[in-house]
């Protein structure tokens, strides 16, 4: 009997409304007020958002966390070893620069988090784990920050490692956009969390040896057209440049003095020479490997949801 082709996908992708059905009973957890202060600037996510898209992905989430932990249970079972807490369940968030992978990180910490089975859950961004600009600088990368190369992978898989461990405190280095480099000093500390969400750029990448992708347990590439995350650059840029940048403390104080064209050129001309390349050359790639894929539309808005089965 012939078999088409479609029916041996890995991927099934469902249209927003076939997907907000799998929300089943889960409450709404999170009031406007808290939806404002979490959503990254310029991103318009709002309640309907929330309830069509994220509390189905919350509530899948939660499952794959109890099927996690039977899992370990069973193979600690099989190694005759006495039974151990549960490990923690790590969750990658990948995506172009500008494309809104905070909003979703920061939603999904916040929603995941009230769930009675895993209420501690952090959030860390690989930024940190961007090599310091004096390094940059001395190996001539500082306009390849975002590239696999300008970050310390070596350190940001140790991170995860140790968490996944069940190391009572694990450090994370700081970035600060602010000072366009890593804070001397400050960390931010993990202790023992049920889930870890990692976001950044380039967590899906492959490596040569073991990669923190391959300590996932599951992961999502949140995905648009590379011309509307271009135009949503060029608008969150001038929005900084009335803003962050306006602050003479700020790495980019220089650009708040730009007229709109300045700003929209200047603004094109980061993302044509470092974050396009960046997209299509690594981050782009690493899509097929998610977990599961949040389509925006050109307004921001996700209208599709693309779930690996297999
Ligand atoms: N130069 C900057 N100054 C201050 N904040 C910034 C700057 N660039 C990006 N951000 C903020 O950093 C966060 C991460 O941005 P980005 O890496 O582009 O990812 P995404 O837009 O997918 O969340 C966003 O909240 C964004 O508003
Ligand atoms: C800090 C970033 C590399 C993103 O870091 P991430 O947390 O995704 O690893 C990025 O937001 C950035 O600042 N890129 C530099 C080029 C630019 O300013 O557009």
């Amino acid at each position: 009997m012939a078999v088409k082709t479609r029916d041996l996908s890995p991927y099934v992708e469902l249209r927003r409304e076939q997907w907000r059905e799998l929300r089943r009973a889960t409450p709404l957890t999170l009031t406007l007020d808290e939806l404002v202060r979490l959503r990254g600037l310029g991103d318009p996510v709002d309640l309907d958002e929330v309830t069509d898209v994220y509390l189905p992905l919350s509530r899948l989430i939660s499952l794959r966390v109890a099927a996690r932990q039977r899992l370990y249970a069973d193979t600690t079972s099989f190694l005759g070893e006495p039974s151990a807490p549960p490990v923690p369940f790590v969750i990658g968030i990948a995506g172009s620069v500008a494309v809104g992978k905070s909003t979703t990180a920061r939603l999904l910490r916040t929603l995941l988090a009230r769930w009675p089975d895993h209420p501690h859950v952090d959030l860390v961004t690989t930024d940190g784990f961007l090599w310091p600009k004096a390094d940059l600088t001395r190996r001539g990368m500082m306009s390849r920050k975002g590239f696999p190369e300008s970050y310390d992978r070596r350190s940001l898989l140790r991170f995860v490692t140790d968490v996944k461990s069940g190391a009572p405190e694990v450090h994370a280095p700081v970035y600060s956009h602010l000072l366009y480099d890593i804070v001397p000093g400050e960390t931010q500390v993990v202790r023992k969390p049920d889930i870890l969400i990692i976001e950044g750029l380039n967590v899906l990448l492959p490596g040569q040896r073991l990669a923190v992708a391959d300590l996932f347990d599951f992961s999502i590439y949140v995905d648009a057209h590379t011309e509307d995350i271009a135009r949503w650059y060029v608008e969150r840029f001038l929005t900084l440049r009335d803003t962050a940048f306006s602050d003479p403390t700020s790495h980019f104080h220089h650009y708040a003095e730009l007229t709109d064209e300045q700003a929209r050129a200047e603004a094109a001309r980061l993302w044509e020479t470092i974050n396009e390349p960046n997209l299509v050359n690594n981050i782009l790639p690493t899509r097929p490997r998610a977990s599961l894929v949040l389509r925006k539309d050109a307004d921001h808005r996700i209208s599709r949801v693309r779930l690996r089965k297999l």
